[in-house]
């Protein structure tokens, strides 16, 4: 991308914000003037960056953590669901005062990733003929999205992270900072992603993509029901719900994926879910790099570099590769909730981020 997070502009970028009843929380956008010019050859006329803070900014700028959510997240990391909070906070035991992520020392920073549906733009935002973009938004990558967020960095006033944090597709934008920007990053918390995308990742991507284009409506649902098989493990199913039948005479399980089917579909853009899903597809964070390998050896972050055990969809040796082209040791949370662990395991994660943090 072009236009934003190549220094300073001429037209400086607009900012504004509002509380939302969330006493912990500001939500606040900045608006980068366009045109900003994509990876992929598209153009947006600007740019709305949703974002929300917790803590104070030291003078010198050198506390702040940037925290980077996964597909269906926001950038609600901490506090309660309400108006712009669909969900409540998706780490929230890992922000505050004392937490792993502590509020008291860091200033934490979150952003709706570019092409999201939570208030930064996206498919679901207005195109300049006064519509909703919908597929008509243009592609848009891990780089493009990383690109915005330090046009962000550059407007707090943040030079260089303290760290950059991030799960599943947060960990994809963790890690293109720290290889894109090796110097604006001091920390690097890698977590149940990989540095590219896999063949059995696209392969479930664009089938859940193909039920969305089918019927907007019914296939995010349909899409969802899939993507959360891929987050979950075999055996936790089989232990929770086995082959059990409800009154209702629906397997427990098809409720159970019923259930978070109509959730998404009730908080979540299909054009967004269609977008985002492409974004992870085409993630190869050594393309124009010389490859994988290459673009590692620029990362000059301290690192940790975690996985979970049960996780079918980025499996432990996506870490591994990244962990021994980094020089460091593969930590590995044990929990049989597969992927979705990285949301759920909140303490193990949270002694891996203070490992990170507090050396
Ligand atoms: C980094 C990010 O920001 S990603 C975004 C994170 N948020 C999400 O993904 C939102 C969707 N939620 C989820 O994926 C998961 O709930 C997680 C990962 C957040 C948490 O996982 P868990 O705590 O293990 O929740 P679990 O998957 O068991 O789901 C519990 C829900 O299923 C429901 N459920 C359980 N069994 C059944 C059943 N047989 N039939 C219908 N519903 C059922 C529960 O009532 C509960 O509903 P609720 O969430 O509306 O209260
Ligand atoms: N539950 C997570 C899984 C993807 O990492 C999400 O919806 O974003």
């Amino acid at each position: 991308m072009r236009g934003v997070g190549d220094g300073p502009s001429s037209t400086p970028p607009r900012t504004g914000g509002w509380r939302d009843g969330d006493p912990a929380g500001d939500r606040l956008f900045l608006d980068l003037d366009g045109p900003v010019r994509l990876e992929r050859g598209g153009v947006l006329p600007g740019v709305r960056v949703a974002y929300e803070t917790w803590g104070t900014l030291a003078p010198d700028g050198g506390n702040a953590v940037l925290v980077e959510h996964a597909l269906t997240g926001d950038s609600h990391v901490t506090g309660p669901a309400g108006p712009g909070h669909p969900t409540p906070g998706w780490w929230a035991s890992l922000v505050g005062p004392g937490a792993a992520l502590d509020t008291d020392r860091f200033f934490v920073v979150c952003a709706n990733v570019l092409g999201g549906c939570q208030g930064t733009t996206g498919p679901s935002s207005t195109a300049p003929d006064g519509e909703p973009w919908g597929a008509r938004f243009p592609e848009v990558t891990v780089a493009d999205q990383v690109l915005v967020e330090a046009a962000l960095a550059d407007t707090l006033g943040v030079r260089r992270w303290a760290a950059v944090v991030g799960g599943s597709m947060g960990g994809m934008r963790a890690l293109e900072w720290a290889v894109a920007l090796p110097d604006r990053v001091a920390g690097l918390f890698f977590l149940a992603s990989g540095a590219a995308a896999t063949a059995d990742q696209i392969g479930t991507q664009t089938t859940q993509q193909a039920a969305v284009r089918a019927d907007p409506v019914a296939g995010l649902g349909i899409a969802r029901r899939i993507a959360h098989l891929t987050y979950r493990s075999a055996l936790e199913l089989e232990e929770r719900f086995g082959s059990a039948v409800q009154d209702d005479g629906r397997f427990a399980v098809a409720s159970y994926l019923d259930h978070h089917a109509d959730k998404l579909a009730r908080r979540f853009d299909a054009g967004s879910y269609v977008l985002l899903t492409e974004a992870m597809n085409t993630w190869d964070v050594g393309r124009g790099r010389g490859g994988i390998e290459a673009a590692l050896a620029r990362v000059t972050a301290r690192a940790v570099v975690a996985g979970v055990d049960s996780d079918r969809l980025y499996p432990l040796e996506l870490q591994q590769r990244v962990a021994d082209a980094l020089g460091v040791p593969l930590r590995v949370v044990s929990s049989p909730y597969g992927h979705d662990g990285f949301l759920i395991e909140a303490d193990a994660v949270g002694a891996l981020l203070r490992e990170l943090l507090d050396p």
